[in-house]
């Protein structure tokens, strides 16, 4: 049986469960709930701390996991991102007092708090820095002002939490995360339950990015008009009664599909028609 960690907790909790449902699994019904069997899928599930989960992964104890990207370098867990599952983004950033400190080569002999030690320690021997790391557990933003340290390295999504804090962000952000699939190797995550679940995943990645469009057209513009939706593999053009017509469909970028249907309509494309994908297998 599979046995995969998923975050019971925080900001990557609830999303995690969502799309382990939308792939078919069985997930917990009460968020106390610490392990949910899916004896359909073969497949067992164990919420944990996302900061701990690296570490159970990484020991071999279970086989995949879902975690930040940033909380896998922090753990120094000798597991591997295996896919990038697309929510959960958020940067990882030094911020200081305003005019503090001009760049990220001035944090040289200052101490910065956070709660990510592994991931400063990283940066700073990648950068030839040295700086006093001071690890808290979180609500670093309040150490600059409480004195213990002179920049903090935090986790920043909409930067309200630093400006609130009177922060500002310096330099380029050390690290971009986001949620990931982890395993020990790559071999761990070929096997069969595990391919499968990672098929899955693609699946639902796929139907949340992509959209079916679908339009009619006049024959002698389908050229031009497949031209703007290629689809995946190749746009499906049916023959409609009216003469001279055809039917077309094919899958689009959600992000592009209001562009798309503008173009079509000015080259005379009708009835446009957009569609949710509830689930795909490319
Ligand atoms: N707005 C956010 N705040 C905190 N973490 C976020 C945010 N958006 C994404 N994340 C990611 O969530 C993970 C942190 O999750 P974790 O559960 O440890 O912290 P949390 O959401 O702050 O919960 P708590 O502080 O209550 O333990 C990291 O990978 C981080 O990059
Ligand atoms: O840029 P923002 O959208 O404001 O989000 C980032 C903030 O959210 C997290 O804190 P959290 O609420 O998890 O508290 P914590 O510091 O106690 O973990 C993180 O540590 C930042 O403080
Ligand atoms: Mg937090």
């Amino acid at each position: 049986m599979l046995r995969i960690a998923v975050p019971n907790k925080g900001a990557l909790s609830r999303p995690a469960i969502e799309m382990l449902r939308e792939a078919g699994y069985r997930q917990r019904g009460d968020d106390r709930d610490l392990v949910c069997q899916d004896p359909a899928n073969d497949v067992e599930f164990f919420y944990l701390r996302p900061r701990d989960i690296a570490v159970y992964v990484g020991s071999g104890d279970l086989d995949l996991g879902i975690t930040g990207r940033d909380l896998l370098l922090d753990s120094g867990a000798p597991a591997s991102e295996i896919m990038d599952l697309s929510f959960g983004g958020a940067q990882f950033r030094f911020a200081a007092r305003p005019e503090t400190l001009q760049s990220v080569a001035e944090i040289d002999g200052r101490r910065v708090a956070t709660a990510f030690p592994g991931v400063v320690a990283h940066y700073l021997a990648a950068n030839s820095l040295s700086a006093t790391v001071v690890r808290l557990d979180g609500a670093v933003e309040n150490a600059i002002r409480l004195g213990v340290a002179d920049v903090i390295a935090d986790v920043v999504e909409t930067g309200a939490t630093l400006r609130q804090a009177g922060l500002v962000t310096v330099g380029e952000p050390l690290l971009k995360s986001s949620a990931i699939l982890i395993s020990r190797s790559a071999s761990e995550a070929s096997g069969t339950g595990a391919a499968q679940l990672l098929r899955r995943l693609q699946g639902v990645l796929v139907a949340r990015r992509y959209v079916m469009l679908a339009y009619d057209v006049r024959a002698d513009l389908l050229d031009q008009a497949t031209a703007l939706t290629p689809g995946i593999e190749s746009p499906t053009v049916s023959p409609l009664h009216r003469e001279g017509w055809v039917a077309v469909q094919a899958m689009v970028q959600r992000a592009e599909m209001h562009r798309i249907m503008d173009e079509l309509y000015e080259i005379g494309a009708r009835a446009i028609l957009v569609t949710d994908i509830a689930a795909t297998r490319l």
